[in-house]
């Protein structure tokens, strides 16, 4: 299967979803104040920090789902506000914070859903013709996501893990050049969270843009970059060991934590857990 099918570019084109100096309210809340951030194909970065910190406020103004207030969203160097919302769709995909799948759904046809992004009407009648190359992008959807074994079960006989992996293998069908993931691990145990990161990564590496929210600093730190956020603003981005700092992380958690080094990654230990003095 050609991952090319669909596609303006199959491989990092060095694309740029970017927020320039943007500002969201949130009612009367100023949710993000002024961050400017950058991300590529071809590339994992997790947006990281506390509760409220303004992290899916930023994501959703990525989309194009929040208006900003001021400042600018740009996808592949062109204004967000002047894209089309079914070409936008097509080309950002979101996977949703605990998103619903129907119950009663065959897997394989909830990942085709993933095909008509911003094109179905109601959600029910595709305003295109169903072709080979849709058939083609769903079966390699299947295929990268290990959800072809089980594509013929309803979903409702899924476990959360196993559903997590339908709905990444649906946003991935729509063959994106980005995609942005809303606490993508949440609810899900060791094994499973760790598989999600592991196919954002796989999915990273063969270049697409993945932005995903994480509360986990530990899975977090697998990213290839992280942006830190505390009261709508950047605290630090970079790489994960310029970004997870004691100093940094002081200052967005209130915490100390302790960083120990793992496999090449930075790990957070908060203080109370760690052996000894801060470092
Ligand atoms: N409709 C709203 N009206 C008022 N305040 C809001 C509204 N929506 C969000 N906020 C506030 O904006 C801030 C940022 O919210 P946001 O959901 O972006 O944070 P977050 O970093 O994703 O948080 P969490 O990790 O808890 O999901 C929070 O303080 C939140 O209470």
């Amino acid at each position: 299967m050609n991952r090319a099918v669909g596609r303006q570019s199959p491989v990092a084109s060095g694309g740029t979803l970017e927020a320039l100096d943007v500002h969201v309210r949130a009612g009367d809340f100023p949710a993000v104040r002024g961050v400017s951030v950058s991300f590529k194909e071809g590339e994992f970065a997790a947006i990281v920090g506390p509760n409220g910190a303004g992290k899916s406020t930023l994501l959703r103004a990525l989309l194009g789902l929040n208006g900003v207030d001021s400042g600018e969203v740009r996808l592949l160097d062109r204004s967000l506000r002047g894209w089309a919302r079914p070409e936008r769709a097509r080309t950002v995909a979101y996977l949703a914070q605990d998103e619903a799948l129907p119950g009663d759904a065959r897997v394989r046809d909830v990942v085709a859903l993933g095909r008509g992004a911003g094109e179905w009407r109601w959600g029910l009648i595709p305003m295109r013709p169903w072709t080979q190359v849709d058939e083609e992008a769903v079966a390699d959807a299947l295929k990268r996501t290990d959800t072809l074994r089980f594509a013929g079960r309803r979903v409702a006989e899924l476990s959360g893990g196993e559903r997590q992996r339908v709905s990444l293998a649906r946003a991935l069908a729509a063959q994106p050049r980005f995609l942005l993931l809303d606490e993508p691990t949440n609810h899900l145990d060791l094994a499973y969270g760790l598989d999600v990161i592991r196919h954002v990564r796989a999915e990273a590496a063969r270049g697409l843009g993945v932005v995903a929210v994480l509360h986990d600093l530990n899975l977090a730190a697998r990213a290839n970059r992280l942006v830190l956020l505390n009261a709508g603003q950047v605290v630090a981005q970079g790489a994960p060991d310029e970004v997870l700092t004691p100093g940094n992380l002081l200052t967005a958690y209130g915490v100390r934590v302790r960083i120990l080094w793992d496999a090449g990654r930075p790990l957070v230990v908060p203080e109370d857990e760690a052996e000894g003095p801060t470092g």
